[in-house]
């Protein structure tokens, strides 16, 4: 299925008692269709209808026995504070513990009317101390391979000692969920399940929504033990120095991360300990529309026999993919074990970060390619999480559309984006780590009429970061957004530093850097009644930290 890959949950954090199934009642409707009118029909068309029903119910009040260990159930009380809707932006709903099992017992039947079915026994995290076993039940080779490479693989030994899974998926991807269901808006759903630890997907067969999905269950679990989970990528020099890349979707943290002169630790998801940090995966998911060997030699060569690539055109003769072919989709990509790249670092782990390094694709050009940040600062962006990017398919759209995602993963956080940030700024200032905000996006004009900075260019600014060269450099502060950027770095020319030079119409660049800075004023308003640290201080220079205009 050609979709980006942003995970809808439907989860439910709540242990049940078994309630007895209620009676159906059926209409006196005469179609010859036997209506269930037990229970008022959802008639919500959009998710945001769903929200505002769901906020209308009560919670689920069902008690919270006999659930042990990591996946221990929190109190009513907590239970609440970290109610999904609380996160603004998140596109997962609470579902009720029934309806999970409708869906359950739907994928469950469907994959026991299959001649065979798929199960991968792997593991989570490549720190042992925190480490969990996912299992996944799948009825396509092709899910089971993603997950073979997505995930950190067992030894034979490993794999005769597995024992119970965590965690596990059922996909059944194939097969709809049954638009009749409570809360189904699609036929597309994917339900997580904290207290029975699994996961089931019904009606997509795009493969990201498995690893996106344990992704969300790291970000529940990981911050109950104190460690900060995090949607970056991540790689380290030749004398230790670790580099997280924060960013949505399409910002360049697989590319970025992925460097001929770094160890690659890992692409999409890390845990961040008390000693350092660890990828929780064993692969990569590369985008490759537009692939090219001389500009991704890495992410090319890993192309190979055991890579799966989704959504590509290839001749059918010859076999040869066309990664300039978007017929299908934007979002072209490949998944391999971290082990193809020729300087993963194995095991993935690496000591405390040295550089934070926020993404965004501007699109709307006026974000500088490179900003030194102060810890307000990044704290700020991180809890922004902004990118825009341009509807590459779709025809006739040219303004580019902000996107504001917490903690650059508004679909994956379990708890308050204010929690992670906390921890991340409280880890930062421990470690004496630098924050930077890199815009991957557009130079020169917005979306239409400026041109994306070059790859080439924006792999030296992080050349001068990992360095500790730019951190030298001489700065200037940006009006509006209060940024400090530097005057020169090597290999780039000075002139795009600072966008305003970029623009030939001075007037269109201040009127766009104003509209953006509203889109962030406005997006942050739900931020301001919050409190990082412990005591007023930070949260207050964070709230002084965005645009000031
Ligand atoms: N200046 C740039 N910096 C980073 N990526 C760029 C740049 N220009 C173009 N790209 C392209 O943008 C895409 C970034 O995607 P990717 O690294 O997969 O993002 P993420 O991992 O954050 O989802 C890649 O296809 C890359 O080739
Ligand atoms: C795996 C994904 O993440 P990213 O684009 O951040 O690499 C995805 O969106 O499906
Ligand atoms: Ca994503
Ligand atoms: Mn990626």
């Amino acid at each position: 299925m050609a979709t980006n890959g942003e995970v809808k949950i439907n989860g439910n954090g709540t242990a049940t008692q078994k309630s007895p199934l209620r009676k159906i009642t059926t209409s006196d409707k005469h179609d010859g269709i036997c209506h269930d009118m037990s229970a008022p029909t959802v008639k919500a068309q959009t998710i945001d209808e769903l929200h505002s029903l769901q906020k209308k119910k009560s919670a689920p009040s069902t008690p919270n026995k006999g659930i042990q260990g990591a996946f221990a159930a929190v109190s009513e009380e907590e239970r609440q504070k970290q109610q999904l809707q609380s996160i603004r932006g998140s596109p997962n709903i609470e579902m009720d513990e029934h309806t999970f099992m409708v869906n359950r017992e739907r994928a469950v039947d469907y994959l026991n009317s299959l001649d065979k079915v798929f199960v991968n026994d792997q593991f989570l995290n490549w720190d042992p101390e925190n480490r969990i076993k996912v299992r996944i039940v799948s009825a396509r080779a092709y899910h089971s391979l993603f997950m073979h490479n997505m995930c950190i693989r067992p030894t034979p030994e490993e794999l005769e000692n597995f024992g119970t899974p965590d965690f596990t998926i059922y996909n059944a991807g194939q097969f709809p969920c049954n638009r009749y269901t409570h809360y189904m808006t699609s036929s597309t759903s994917i339900d997580l399940n904290l207290a029975r630890r699994e996961m089931v997907i019904l009606g997509t067969q795009y493969a990201g929504e498995m690893k996106k999905g344990l992704f969300s269950v790291m970000h529940y679990l990981m911050p109950k033990r104190q460690i900060l989970s995090l949607h970056s990528g991540c790689n380290m020099g030749k004398d230790g120095d670790v580099a997280l890349f924060f960013g949505l979707s399409g910002t360049g943290k697989t590319t970025l991360s992925t460097d001929p002169n770094r160890y690659l630790i890992g692409d999409d998801e890390h845990c961040w300990t008390e000693t350092g940090v660890s990828n929780i995966e064993g692969g990569c998911y590369a985008k490759c529309i537009d692939l090219s060997k001389e500009k991704e030699p890495d992410i090319w060569n890993a192309i190979k026999f055991g890579t799966v690539l989704e959504n590509v055109v290839f001749d059918e003769h010859t076999r040869e993919v066309d990664y300039v072919d978007r017929s299908v989709t934007e979002n072209t990509r490949a998944s391999y074990p971290i082990e193809y790249i020729p300087n993963a670092k194995i095991p993935c782990v690496g000591p405390h970060p040295k550089n934070v390094i926020l993404l965004a694709c501007d699109a709307f050009g006026v974000l500088p390619p490179v900003s030194k940040l102060n810890l307000a600062q990044t704290m700020y962006h991180f809890i922004s999480g902004y990118t825009a990017l341009v509807a590459g398919t779709e025809e006739g759209v040219k303004e580019p559309r902000a996107t504001f995602s917490a903690c650059f993963g508004a679909a994956f956080i379990m708890l308050h984006p204010t929690k992670y940030a906390a921890m991340l700024a409280e880890k930062m200032q421990k470690h004496g780590a630098t924050g930077w905000l890199v815009n991957t996006g557009w130079s020169g004009g917005s979306y239409g009429s400026g041109s994306r900075i070059k790859l080439a260019y924006t792999r030296k600014i992080i050349d001068a970061i990992h360095s500790g060269s730019l951190l030298k450099a001489n700065y200037k502060k940006t009006k509006v957004f209060g940024l400090e950027i530097p005057t020169e770095v090597e290999g780039v020319p000075s002139e795009i530093l600072d966008p305003v030079n970029t623009w030939s119409d001075k007037k269109a660049y201040n009127e766009t850097l104003l509209k953006l800075a509203g889109l962030f004023q406005n997006n942050f308003t739900t931020f301001t009644d919050f409190k990082i640290g412990k005591d007023n201080k930070l949260t207050e220079e964070i709230l002084a930290a965005g645009p000031i205009f």
